[in-house]
């Protein structure tokens, strides 16, 4: 069963899987968690490890079933693993902030209650007052809805009030599963504002989203998973890097699709770079270019210059990347 939405506020709640406390520098790891393992049996998320920093945003990626929701409830302290450590490291003193908010993808809103019901319980919880309740719901675009059933939302209204209540949290380590969903687009150039405004204010952001063109300019940091392991992890830019130096763009006068199929076909590795372009790898060259020539076309080798997180993710997912050691 995937939990529900929820708020780890104080991290109290956490089942404690080795987890501990530091107080660190400005910007420091803010969530580092090491060797995660859970069993499911039909599934297995194996030795998974992830650092948050502070002021940065992390992107977490991975195909549908690879374990990114299990691996974030399990940060929440939600889900207890079979192994691993989670260590959290508190931010400047005197920052006020709670430790960590979560977003996860699904809803555990009373359905029964107000929106600002639902939020006036978070903002008691943790201490701030009614007034900032009005203050994100505004912001939320749903002050209007404000006094309405949750439950009489739609879609997009409550990931709205999610992100509300994120906002209404205020931590430190904010982790956000898959938050554009449902949302408008009005609502998605919201959110990003939103997030870049967590890392100004030194927050640590983790974003797990299959919505690869929104989280392109947003991150600093990423982690792919694949089948429940951690297939590549580090700066976002040494990713792209590493593509780059490995792949290289080929084009061609012949449609690409036909073109695609018969490289893959001849052995070569090949993706769709662009609406004319695809990318081989470098190594790979000679090949592509032989059976581009048996098709009576020429073709010409291009740099792939900064490749998109489209064409990292898909060359990471059909291909590989590691940069993870495997245990
Ligand atoms: N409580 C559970 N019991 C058994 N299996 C579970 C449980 N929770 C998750 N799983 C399984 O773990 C696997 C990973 O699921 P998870 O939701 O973590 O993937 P995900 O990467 O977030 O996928 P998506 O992109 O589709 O949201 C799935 O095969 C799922 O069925």
């Amino acid at each position: 069963m995937t939990p529900s939405a929820v708020i780890a506020g104080s991290g109290k709640e956490a089942p404690v899987v080795a987890g501990s406390v530091t107080a660190g520098e400005a910007d420091a790891p803010r969530l580092t968690a090491t060797g995660l393992s859970k069993n499911y049996g039909a599934f297995r998320l194996t030795d998974v490890g992830i650092d948050v920093h502070a002021g940065r945003v992390l992107g977490f990626f991975g195909p549908n079933g690879s374990g990114k929701t299990t691996t974030l409830a399990i940060l929440a302290g939600l889900v207890r693993p079979d192994a691993g450590s989670i260590h959290r490291v508190a931010g400047p003193s005197g920052a006020g902030r709670q430790p960590m908010s979560v977003l996860l993808d699904s809803f555990g809103h009373n359905p029964f209650l107000t929106g600002r019901e639902h939020l006036r319980t978070v903002a008691r919880r943790f201490g701030h007052p009614a007034s900032r309740v009005d203050e994100v719901l505004e912001e939320a675009g749903i002050a209007s809805a404000a006094r309405r059933r949750i439950g009489k939302y739609s879609l997009g209204m409550r990931r709205r009030l999610s992100i509300a209540e994120v906002l209404l949290v205020d931590a430190e380590v904010v982790l956000l599963d898959e938050p554009t969903n449902g949302l408008d687009p009005d609502g998605i150039v919201w959110l990003r504002r939103v997030i870049r405004r967590m890392v100004a204010e030194g927050r640590a952001v983790l974003l797990s989203s299959h919505m690869l063109n929104e989280a392109e300019g947003l991150i600093d940091d990423a982690v792919f998973l694949l089948e429940g392991r951690v297939e590549w992890a580090g700066p976002y830019q040494d990713v792209v890097t590493a593509v780059a130096e490995r792949y290289v763009g080929l084009r061609s006068t012949t449609n690409v699709f036909e073109l695609a199929e018969h490289l893959a076909a001849r052995g070569v590795d090949v993706l769709q770079a662009g609406p004319d372009e695809l990318a081989v790898r470098v190594e790979q060259v000679p090949q592509a270019r032989k059976a581009v020539a048996e098709l009576g076309h020429g073709a010409s080798i291009v740099d792939l210059g900064r490749p998109n997180l489209d064409l990292v993710y898909h060359l990471i997912r059909s291909h590989g990347l590691r940069n993870q050691e495997v245990s």
